[in-house]
């Protein structure tokens, strides 16, 4: 009987499959309760070997490897689908979410519906070898998704949500990376119902980040449908005018900080 899954997302992420297993048991108040479940898009890196060997030493991880299909958020949905605990968390398998923060997550989802994952506390220090263009693509994006919601990381991808509620969304984005924000909406979740877990972001030391111009292209049309979602058309079609200014604005100063 499980209770809590933790599912990752992995992408030639053989290096941190170990490492990330072995943290994260290590760190579990219930790991005998405690499932970890890696979707793989057929890296063939040697990282369903690995699985094997860590499931021989006796720790409860899975491998499942997609053929057909790409992608982070997909990944994840197809994750929390045939996990068998009621508490779900989704982490990268990078290392920069530490699994040493999953148990927090566990426990704030005993009494909230969703449980996200904040960089920008004053709890956690932001790493300071966290790319500049990173920062700036970060901040335009979560300026961006402000009107939707009022979580402080809507950009996250270190998470949990209760089962019952990831199945109460309808019609999931799948493309791309945002699949927080998604599910905070079309589950919708409550504000009250919503809780924060600091976390400081690390800087990847093994393999390669996968974010590139087309999934931020995927973010821009997943923002249209949001807010036609949460706003209705006409409504939309202003917001996102007043926000294209804004974020040209803000790209317009914070580059003038750098030349
Ligand atoms: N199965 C699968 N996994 C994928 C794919 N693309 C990426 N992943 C996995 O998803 C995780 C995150 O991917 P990265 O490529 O490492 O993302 P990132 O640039 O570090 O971005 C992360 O941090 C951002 C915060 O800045 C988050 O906004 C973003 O969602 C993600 O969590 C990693 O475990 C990676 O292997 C894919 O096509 N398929």
């Amino acid at each position: 009987m499980v209770d809590f899954s933790v599912i990752v997302p992995a992408y030639h992420e053989h290096d941190n499959i170990r490492p990330l297993t072995t943290r994260l048991f290590a760190a579990l108040d219930e790991p005998k309760n405690t499932e970890l479940i890696f979707v793989d898009d057929n890296s063939r890196d040697g990282s369903v070997e690995e699985v094997e060997k860590l499931k021989a030493e006796g720790y409860n991880v899975e491998i499942i490897v997609r053929t057909k299909e790409r992608g982070l958020s997909s990944a994840v949905v197809r994750g929390f689908t045939d996990a068998n605990g009621q508490y779900l968390v989704c982490m990268d398998a990078d290392l920069q979410h530490p699994p040493e923060r999953v148990p927090a997550f566990f426990h704030a989802l005993k009494a909230n519906a969703f449980v996200l994952g904040t960089r920008y506390s004053p709890e956690v220090a932001m790493d300071k070898d966290w790319p500049f263009f990173r920062r700036v693509i970060s901040a335009g994006a979560r300026m961006l998704a402000r009107p939707l919601t009022t979580v402080s990381d809507p950009m996250s991808g270190f998470f949990g949500i209760q089962k019952d509620y990831f199945l109460k969304a309808n019609n999931v984005n799948a493309q791309g990376f945002k699949i927080a924000l998604d599910l905070l909406i079309k589950a919708q979740i409550a504000p009250s119902s919503i809780a924060e877990v600091p976390f400081s972001f690390g800087v990847r030391t093994v393999g390669e980040s996968k974010l590139t111009g087309k999934v931020m292209l995927y973010y821009v049309d997943q923002l249209k449908e949001l807010y036609l979602y949460k706003f209705g058309a006409v409504t939309c079609v202003l917001v996102l005018m007043l926000l294209a200014v804004l974020a040209v604005l803000a790209l317009v100063y914070l580059a003038s900080l750098v030349v």
